[in-house]
């Protein structure tokens, strides 16, 4: 599978909406990211899963939350708990690690969002041929009714 990463850059804001929907719609698979010594960002997570459903709608959006910097472990505002259960209620995958460090983590949890993206087109494969031979048996059926009556 061939992949392409668009890193958004810059903050969720009134004038960068617009510029977002267009990168949101193309996206397969979002990581969100945030960084442990900064817990505007990490409050900025629920915000931007929100934003995404909101354009991915009615489909579900493919996300794994990243939580960068803990090189950084002095500086640390938000902890392991929260990220985790914050991503619990996302239901997510949650990883954290460092970028600076490239203590691999990173890779990993690009690695699990991929494989987050198959398993879902997978399953809208799926429901997409469920209901299409849905809709074979019930002209069938409605073919079979007029015939008989
Ligand atoms: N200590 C530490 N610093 C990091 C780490 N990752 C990134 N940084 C630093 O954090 C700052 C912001 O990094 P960026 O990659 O620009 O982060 P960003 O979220 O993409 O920033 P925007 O593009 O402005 O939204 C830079 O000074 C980086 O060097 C990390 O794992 N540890």
């Amino acid at each position: 599978m061939n992949m392409e990463i668009l890193d958004t850059a810059g903050q969720l804001g009134e004038d960068s909406t617009n510029q977002w929907e267009g990168h949101v719609r193309w996206g397969d698979g979002f990581l969100l990211v945030y960084s442990v010594d900064d817990r505007e960002s990490f409050e900025n997570i629920a915000q931007l899963k929100n934003f995404l459903d909101d354009i991915k709608k009615p489909r579900n959006v493919s996300m794994v939350m990243m939580a960068n910097k803990t090189d950084l472990e002095r500086e640390r505002v938000v902890s392991t708990d929260e990220g985790e259960k914050l991503a619990q209620t996302l239901a997510c995958a949650y990883y954290e690690g460092s970028a600076l460090l490239g203590d691999g983590v990173i890779g990993e949890a690009f690695e699990e969002l991929c494989r987050e993206v198959r398993r879902r087109k997978m399953m809208e494969g799926k429901q997409r041929r469920r209901s299409s031979s849905q809709q074979v048996k019930q002209a069938f059926n409605r073919v079979l009714t007029k015939i008989y009556s």
